[in-house]
């Protein structure tokens, strides 16, 4: 069963956090099998979309499609587990509470702790774990009972790149096994992996669609060289600036034309929304 959300809008108080006035607000659909990477800064929306998909904010617009409560995983942006309880018994406690026991919950427990590389910590406290293997647990943990709808909130925040990869491992099974996984994240290189991309700028979807959709739809050109012409909208990549020159400006002769990679598409894209609504004070931002 797949997920979806449409014309949402979110406010805490006086502050929006998602959709805006006149824009008709977020539309997000989860299909069954596809993995949707939720991208965007600091503030831009993401923990609360992945709320409105595990039911936790009721949207002040718009409306959900959702799977019932018990088919639903989620991996909030806490913890995610339980300090004082060993990596084996936060498993068994989840896999409990949604109705796994006897040999098909050991056989799936084990099959999770072994995907996740915990092998070795599985008699280990949650609060013993590093912030990487607590997440991988976490993670664990929110699939255990093999959800129809899968929500990770920053699942690779702090784990280590070759954990990343039992990760990315675990939640393609996941998908593979015909879940709508959707997730956040800030390592813009994983999310280029995802089915689907959907980009959040200040509550607001400034692209979305696979990434060789994003790519195709993105207007202008990205320049790379040690001198921006225009400081205010460059940005650091390594040891030079890359510059975004938006459809009409030519790009300085002085700085060779690159092919934009998510990053640089995600960082020109909130650049011209800022400077479009007159908030630019220019990036200064590197790639992680
Ligand atoms: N419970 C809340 N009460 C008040 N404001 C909130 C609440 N939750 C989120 N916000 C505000 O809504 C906006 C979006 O926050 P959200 O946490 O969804 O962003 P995010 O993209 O997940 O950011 P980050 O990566 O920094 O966690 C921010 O301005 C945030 O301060």
């Amino acid at each position: 069963m797949s997920a979806s959300a449409h014309g949402i809008g979110v406010c805490f108080g006086a502050r929006r956090a998602l959709g805006g006035a006149g824009t008709g607000g977020v539309d997000v659909d989860v299909p069954d099998g596809a993995v949707v990477a939720v991208v965007g800064g600091d503030g831009a929306g993401k923990t609360t979309l992945l709320r409105v998909f595990a039911g936790e904010i009721v949207p002040d617009d718009g409306h959900t499609d959702l799977p019932p409560k018990a088919q639903i995983g989620y991996l909030c942006a806490g913890p995610g587990s339980w300090g004082a309880l060993t990596v084996t018994q936060n498993l068994d406690f989840v896999g409990g509470c949604y109705g796994l026991h006897g040999e098909s919950l050991t056989r799936r427990r084990d099959e999770l702790i072994d995907r996740s590389g915990l092998r070795g910590a599985a008699e280990r406290r949650a609060s013993a774990l590093s912030g990487g293997m607590r997440r991988k647990l976490g993670a664990a943990m929110a699939m255990i009972h093999r959800p129809a709808l899968l929500i990770l909130d920053e699942p690779s925040t702090g784990v280590d790149p070759v954990s990343r990869i039992e990760l990315w491992r675990m939640i393609s099974d996941a998908a593979a096994d015909g879940a709508a996984v959707i997730m956040s994240t800030t390592y813009l290189d994983e999310a280029e992996r995802a089915s689907r991309l959907v980009v959040l700028d200040d509550g607001q979807i400034l692209t979305d669609g696979s990434f060789d959709d994003v790519r195709a739809g993105f207007a202008g050109a990205v320049t790379a060289g040690p001198h921006p012409v225009r400081p205010e909208w460059s940005w650091r990549r390594g040891r030079t600036r890359n510059e975004y020159w938006p459809d009409g400006l030519a790009p300085g002769t002085l700085q060779a034309t690159v092919a934009p990679d998510l990053e640089d598409i995600v960082v020109a894209l909130s650049l011209r929304r800022r400077v479009a609504v007159g908030t630019s004070g220019g990036h200064q931002g590197g790639a992680r």
